[in-house]
């Protein structure tokens, strides 16, 4: 019945509100045009086409309430708003005039009460919010008071809006504030346009967002929902203000201060400052910006690039390339991960060093395990993984051969110096970078690791890389197997070499790269006078 009810509401409306107006039938796009056999025009004053329909469909409706089982459901409908039965929608027939067809249903407050915005007082709504001064309030209501901080002005409540645009009190053209005052004084009588066009709202919907009262960025507002009472349109009331205080959108809050401020504030300026000022006639010309500074403008000097851009370009590698690493990086395979060889060696009992030169594992040039070795604490054969390299050392510039690496200490003989990490790749890897990353660098540091593979100490590594080649060198390489099976490449010290001595070792073919037939400077007597210089990559 409540449905027969709105149907008869919106049939009587329409023909109150269209009466120099003929609605086409079958306008909606679900419409169907009517048959003959069940169109029953009834004639009404001034609105023949709609009011036919709007009641065609009402009998059509009656009779399918009373003789559910005589007639199918899908009867045609003829295009009205509301033609569908909505069961979820409880309106009842006292309902606002202007509710239109919306996305939601309306729903009313909890425990029926009305919207605590007295300006508004609706009961339906497509949300109910809390309202902060207690009870409730409908969905525009509580959107505006959370966003604006006051309840919806009545002219903002009688408006109906179109086409998603957002309850907005409306902004007028920009006028002066006398003009606005003088209208204040003395209101003139509103020409409510109460349908404006959707550009115009845009438009001020825009000119309010820029005067910073826009919309409401709250997730929540849903614009197609808002939904006013026409009856509270009939009446817009001027809205009761302060002529001395602006309205909560009309405030607009100035920058008080700028870049430039305390050049501009002569006022404020302290009397040393002023004396200063009038000697300077500069001040009266606003400054350039702050990268091109006054002291540029005044002081003449040669232009050089900053200290940064020539480190970077003078160390090169060193500086942005180079990164440090503690372990190697395997690039085109991944780590072993091998059983641990263990030794049969015995911790000596008095607690002296356990894995010295019997222990097998060491004999082999193999690590022990750390968790597997019999000697556990005791165990010497771990150099690698313990790190017990010498730390006192230094990069240094050399006079012909690029960078190098000194011994701050004295450092004994077979001591181990550092270990040589970098990128563990193969040698097609290899090549392919000697063709490309590394084709127009002169320095090379690809140090030979086992089964055609070489470590690149390039931009991944230790200070090994800076370390020359000599015929007559103080280092060596030794190679050592971990406990996982991978190897660990270490510089070892061939005699006891003194404090603030070069590290060098001979690259033989442990080392490849460099151009071919790279002349050596190492300066030795016995030097071979080439390093590198065959193609020790094989594919
Ligand atoms: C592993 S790097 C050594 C560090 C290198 N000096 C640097 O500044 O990075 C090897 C390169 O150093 C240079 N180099 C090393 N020993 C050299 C020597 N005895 N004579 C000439 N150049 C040498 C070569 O250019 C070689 O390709």
């Amino acid at each position: 019945m409540k449905v027969r009810k709105l149907r008869e509401f919106y049939a009587t409306r329409r023909v109150a509100s269209e009466t120099n107006d003929c609605v086409q039938p079958n306008v909606h796009q679900n419409a169907q045009p009517i048959t003959q056999a069940n169109a029953q025009p009834i004639k009404q004053p001034n609105s023949q086409c709609t009011v036919q329909h709007d009641v065609q469909h009402d009998q059509t409706n009656e009779q399918h309430n009373d003789q559910p089982n005589n007639q199918p459901n899908n009867q045609p409908n003829n295009g009205l708003p509301n033609e569908q039965p909505n069961n979820q929608t409880d309106i009842p027939t006292d309902k606002p005039r202007s509710i239109r067809q919306l996305t939601k249903p309306l729903v009313k407050a909890p425990g029926e009460v009305e919207c605590g915005n007295l300006n508004c007082r609706t009961k339906y709504a497509s949300a109910w919010r809390t309202n902060p001064e207690g009870g409730w309030l409908c969905n525009a209501c509580g959107i505006f008071i959370r966003t604006k901080g006051i309840h919806r002005p009545p002219e903002v409540v009688g408006r109906v809006y179109k086409n998603n645009i957002i309850a907005l009190p409306l902004i007028e053209e920009p006028v002066s504030r006398k003009e606005t005052l003088r209208k204040r004084k003395n209101p003139e009588p509103e020409i409510d346009d109460r349908a404006p066009s959707t550009s115009n709202v845009v438009s001020r919907r825009r000119k309010a967002q820029r005067n910073g009262h826009g919309a409401s960025s709250d997730p929540d507002v849903d614009d197609e929902d808002i939904i006013i009472s026409e009856s509270s349109q009939d009446d817009v009331p001027n809205i009761p203000t302060n002529e001395e205080e602006p309205l909560p959108w009309e405030r607009k809050e100035f920058l008080k201060c700028g870049l430039y401020s305390m050049d501009l504030k002569v006022g404020r300026r302290s009397s040393r400052n002023k004396e200063k000022e009038s000697d300077n006639p500069i001040t009266e010309i606003f400054p350039l910006p702050v990268q091109y500074g006054k002291f540029l403008m005044e002081e003449k000097r040669n232009f050089h690039l900053t200290w940064d851009i020539i480190t970077a370009h003078k160390r090169g590698l060193l500086q942005r390339e180079y990164k440090k690493i503690q372990t190697n990086i395997y690039v085109d395979r991944k780590r072993k991960n091998e059983k641990p060889v263990i030794c049969d060696c015995k911790p000596p009992r008095d607690g002296g060093l356990g894995c010295t030169e019997d222990c097998y594992n060491r004999v082999m040039f193999y690590e022990c395990s750390p968790k597997h070795c019999p000697c556990e604490e005791q165990c010497t054969n771990q150099r690698f993984q313990r790190k017990e390299c010498v730390k006192e050392l230094e990069v240094f510039k050399t006079e012909n051969r690029g960078y190098g690496l000194r011994t701050l200490i004295e450092t004994p003989k077979d001591q181990l110096i550092l270990e040589y990490r970098g990128e563990v790749i193969s040698h097609s890897t290899a090549l392919k970078r000697m063709e490309t990353k590394y084709k127009y660098r002169k320095s090379i540091y690809f140090l030979d690791y086992e089964n055609r593979a070489v470590v690149d100490g390039a931009t991944r590594g230790t200070e090994a890389r800076f370390i020359n080649h000599s015929c007559a060198p103080n280092c060596h390489i030794e190679k050592w197997r971990a406990p996982n099976g991978e190897l660990f490449i270490g510089v070892f010290a061939s005699y006891n070499i003194p404090a603030m001595t070069e590290l060098t070792y001979d690259y033989n073919f442990s080392t490849f790269g460099g151009a071919e037939g790279q002349e050596c400077l190492c300066g030795a007597s016995n030097c071979r006078g080439i390093l590198g210089g065959k193609n020790q990559f094989r594919k």
